[in-house]
C-alpha cells in the first residue's frame, strides 16, 4: 500500500466515498440513515469463493453427520473420532478443493479452510492434519514420484497420514529431534529408529487409529555422520482390508493413543515409536536434498538453512489455523450477539414493567463490539495476506503467518471467554457451543508453533531488518520497514477517532518498540559494544527482551491490521454496489479496532508523551462507547454477515 497515500487516508476516504457516493463521510455524524447492507458485508467476508461456502453450508444443514451428537450427549472417543472422519470424507465428496490449491489457489484453499471451521472443530483439525501437513509435506517437500504415489490418495481420503514432527522430549525446539533415519549401504534402504522414550512421535493426529502413512522428521545419518533433519515417508499400518479397514500396524512400530483431552475428542492423537523400521531410499522426501544408491549426500540449499526452508513452506497451514480460530470465534460473536439481543434482565425504571435485552448494557457492547471490530479487521487481512503467497519473499509470509496466528488466536481465546461471560449460565451449556469453541479456539494458541515462540521468530525478522537499515549511511528502511520512512515527527491532529492518528500512534509504537529491541540487542544501551549473537550474553539480552518482543509482534500486527483494513474499505469504496452505509459501518469498525488497540497500550502511549492530556483516558472510554453505540443498532447485521450456518448458531431460535 502506498505510504503517502496512506497518510492521507482520512481525506482519501472521504474523497473516494463522495465521488462514488456524493457524500462526505465526515459529514456523517450519529447512526448513518439507513444500515449497512448484509449482503455487501457477507459478500465481503464469503469473498470470491462464495459459491464454495454455500456449497458447504448446504452439506451442513443437511447431512447428519455435522449434528454434533457430543454436544448433547457423552458419546466415546471412538465414535466421535468416526464420526469425523465421516463428515470429513463428505466434504472431501464436494472435491471444492484439491491439494495443489495450497500452492496454485491459497486464497481459495484458505477461504474452504475458513468454511469447514464453522462445524465440530475436530472436522477442521482433521483436514489440518490429512491436508495441510501430511498432503503439505509430500507436496512441498517430496517431488514427482511422490506427487503421483501419493497425493489422490490424500485427497479423497484413501491414504490417510500422519504429520511426525513434535516429540515427547522436543515440541517448540524441534530441532533438537532425536528420531533417526540411518542410511544402510548394503540394503540402500533407511533405517528409523526412535533410540530414546523422548523420542517418540507425540500428539500428531491420525497415530492412534486412522493413520496408513507417516511423514516423519528424522535425524539423517550416513555413515555415522549426522546431515540434519530431513523427511521421509514411513507406512505404519497395512493396507486397509474388511477386516481391519484401517489396516493393522506394521512390525517395528509402536503405537500409543493419548486418549481423552480437553477438545478435539474428534481427532486421534497418539504416540508413535519405531524399532529398526526399514523404508526404501524412494521414501525420503527429497525437494531439497536426496541420498543416491551410493550413499552419498546431495543438497541445492546450505546446512544451515534446510530446516527453516523445510518449515517455512507450512506457510498456508498456519494461516488455516489462524483463520480457523477467527472463524470459531466469529461463531461466538454471532451466538452471543443473539443471545443479548433477546435476553431481557432489568427494566430503565421500577415504574417500567419492560425488561431491557441485554444488549443495551455499555458492558455487554464492550464486551462484543470491539471483537467483532477485531474480527473484520482480521478477517480482510488474512485475504490479503493470502494475495501475497508469490508476490511477497517466504521471511516476509513467515512473518505475516506467524504473528497473525498468534494475535488472532489469542484475541479468539478471549473473545470467546466474554462471549461465555454475556450469555450467563447459558454460556457453560455444550449445546450452546460457547464454552466448546472457547475451549478448542485455545489449542490454536499452540498448535502450528506455541504462539509465544512464534513471536520470538517475528521479533527476530523485524530485528534483522532492522539492523540492515540502520547500518546503512543514512538508515533506509525498505519493504516491511518503509513505514518507518515517513512517520511524522509529531501527528497532524490528535482527535482520537482521527484514522490518521491512529496510524501515526500504531506506527509509532512499532517503530519505538523495534529501537528499544534494537538498542538492547546491539549495544547502544552498553556504549555501543556489539553482542555477538549465539553467545551466553546473546541468550541473556534476547531472554531478558522476550516480553518486549510479544509487544513488538503485537504492535506490528495491529499495524498492518489497520492498513489492511483502509485497503479493504478503499477497494470497496471503489465497488459501485457498496453503498455509504455499509463504508460508514466498516470505517466505524476500523476506528474502534485501533482505538482499542490504543487504549490496551495506553501506558506505552502516555509514558512516551504520544497521547497527552489529562482527560485522555477517560475521553477514549468515551469514544469507545460511542463508536459501540453507534455500532450497535446494526450489531445483528455484522454478525449475520458472517453467515454462521444456522444449524450452528444455536440460539438463532429461542433459548430453549
Ligand atoms: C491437539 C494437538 C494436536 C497436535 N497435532 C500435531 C501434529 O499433527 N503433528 C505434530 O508434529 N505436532 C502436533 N502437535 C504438537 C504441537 O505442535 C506442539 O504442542 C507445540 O509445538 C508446542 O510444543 P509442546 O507442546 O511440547 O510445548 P513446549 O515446547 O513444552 O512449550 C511449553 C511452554 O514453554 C514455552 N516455551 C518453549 N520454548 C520457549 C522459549 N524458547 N522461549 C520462551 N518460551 C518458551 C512455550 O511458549 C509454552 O508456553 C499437536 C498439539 C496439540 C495440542
Amino acid at each position: 500500500m502506498d505510504k503517502s497515500f496512506i497518510r492521507r487516508i482520512d481525506n482519501t476516504i472521504n474523497h473516494l466515498i463522495s465521488y462514488n457516493h456524493g457524500h462526505d463521510i465526515e459529514g456523517l455524524h450519529g447512526h448513518p440513515d439507513s444500515p449497512p447492507s448484509a449482503k455487501s458485508l457477507r459478500s465481503m467476508l464469503d469473498g470470491e469463493f462464495h459459491f464454495d461456502r454455500d456449497r458447504l453450508r448446504e452439506l451442513f444443514q443437511t447431512s447428519d453427520s455435522f449434528d454434533e451428537v457430543f454436544l448433547n450427549e457423552t458419546i466415546d472417543i471412538d465414535t466421535h473420532r468416526e464420526i469425523i472422519l465421516k463428515a470429513c470424507k463428505e466434504i472431501m465428496n464436494l472435491s471444492i478443493v484439491s491439494l495443489n490449491d495450497m500452492q496454485k489457489n491459497p486464497k481459495k484453499f484458505v477461504s474452504w479452510f475458513e468454511s469447514i471451521s464453522y462445524c465440530d472443530p475436530s472436522v477442521a483439525l482433521k483436514f489440518a492434519v490429512q491436508y495441510n501437513l501430511w498432503g503439505g509435506t509430500i507436496l512441498f517437500l517430496g517431488t514427482k514420484k511422490h506427487h503421483d504415489k501419493y497425493l489422490k490418495g490424500i485427497e479423497n481420503g484413501t491414504k490417510l497420514g500422519v504429520f511426525g514432527l513434535t516429540e515427547l522430549g522436543h515440541g517448540s525446539n524441534v530441532n533438537g529431534l532425536e528420531t533417526t533415519a540411518t542410511f544402510d549401504s548394503n540394503t540402500c534402504e533407511f533405517i528409523i529408529n526412535s533410540p530414546t522414550f523422548t523420542s517418540q512421535k507425540y500428539w500428531p493426529g491420525n497415530i492412534a487409529k486412522h493413520g496408513q502413512y507417516a511423514t516423519i522428521f528424522a535425524r539423517l545419518i550416513i555413515k555415522g555422520q549426522d546431515k540434519g533433519i530431513h523427511a521421509f515417508v514411513v507406512p505404519i499400518r497395512s493396507e486397509p482390508d474388511s477386516v481391519n479397514p484401517y489396516g493393522v500396524i506394521l512390525p517395528g512400530v509402536h503405537i500409543r493413543d493419548i486418549g481423552l483431552k480437553a477438545s478435539y475428542n474428534g481427532i486421534d492423537n497418539g504416540g508413535l515409536l519405531f524399532k529398526n523400521v526399514r523404508i526404501p531410499l524412494d521414501n525420503m522426501l527429497d525437494k531439497f536434498s536426496h541420498v543416491d544408491q551410493k550413499g552419498v549426500y546431495h543438497s541445492t540449499v546450505p546446512a544451515n538453512r534446510h530446516f527453516g526452508l523445510m518449515m517455512s513452506v507450512f506457510f498456508i497451514g498456519r494461516v488455516c489455523l489462524s483463520v480457523n480460530s477467527l472463524c470459531m470465534m466469529k461463531v461466538g460473536l454471532s451466538i452471543a450477539v443473539n443471545y443479548a439481543s433477546n435476553r431481557a434482565q432489568f427494566a430503565k425504571t421500577t415504574k417500567t414493567k419492560e425488561e431491557l435485552p441485554i444488549i443495551n448494557y455499555t458492558t455487554t457492547q464492550r464486551r462484543l463490539i470491539p471483537s467483532i471490530a477485531r474480527a473484520y479487521a482480521m478477517d480482510f487481512s488474512h485475504k490479503y495476506i493470502c494475495d501475497f503467497v508469490g508476490v511477497k519473499p517466504l521471511d516476509v509470509l513467515h512473518s505475516y503467518s506467524s504473528g497473525f496466528k498468534a494475535i488472532t488466536s489469542w484475541e479468539a481465546v478471549n473473545s470467546l471467554q466474554m462471549c461465555r461471560e454475556v450469555m450467563g449460565g447459558q454460556g457453560f451449556r455444550m449445546c450452546n457451543r460457547v464454552a466448546m469453541l472457547r475451549d478448542h479456539a485455545d489449542v490454536v494458541t499452540t498448535g502450528e508453533g506455541d504462539n509465544t515462540v512464534l513471536t520470538q521468530q517475528v521479533g527476530k525478522f523485524l530485528l534483522g531488518k532492522y539492523q540492515i537499515a540502520v547500518s546503512q549511511s543514512p538508515p533506509s528502511f525498505t519493504g516491511e520497514l518503509s513505514f518507518i520512512n515517513s512517520i511524522e515527527t509529531s501527528p497532524v491532529g490528535q482527535q482520537l477517532t482521527s484514522i490518521s492518528y491512529q496510524q501515526w500512534l500504531l506506527e509509532k509504537r512499532e517503530h519505538e518498540l523495534l529501537k528499544e529491541l534494537h538498542s538492547r540487542m546491539y549495544g547502544s544501551h552498553r556504549g555501543g559494544s556489539l553482542v555477538q549473537p549465539n553467545t551466553e550474553q546473546w541468550f541473556h539480552l534476547w531472554n531478558q527482551s522476550l516480553p518486549l518482543v510479544i509487544k513488538l509482534v503485537k504492535a506490528n500486527v495491529d499495524r498492518l491490521a489497520q492498513n489492511f483494513f483502509l485497503q479493504k474499505i478503499i477497494d470497496s469504496s471503489n465497488v459501485l454496489t457498496t453503498d455509504k452505509a455499509t463504508l460508514t459501518a466498516l470505517k466505524n469498525l476500523c476506528r474502534l479496532d485501533s482505538l482499542k488497540q490504543i487504549q490496551l497500550d495506553l501506558g506505552f502511549f502516555v509514558a512516551k508523551g504520544f497521547i497527552t492530556g489529562e482527560h485522555k483516558w477517560i475521553q477514549i472510554e468515551d469514544e469507545i462507547n460511542h463508536l459501540c453505540s453507534q455500532i450497535v443498532p446494526y450489531i445483528q447485521i455484522l454478525t449475520e454477515a458472517f453467515g454462521v450456518p444456522l444449524k450452528f448458531n444455536p440460539l438463532e431460535k429461542n433459548i430453549e
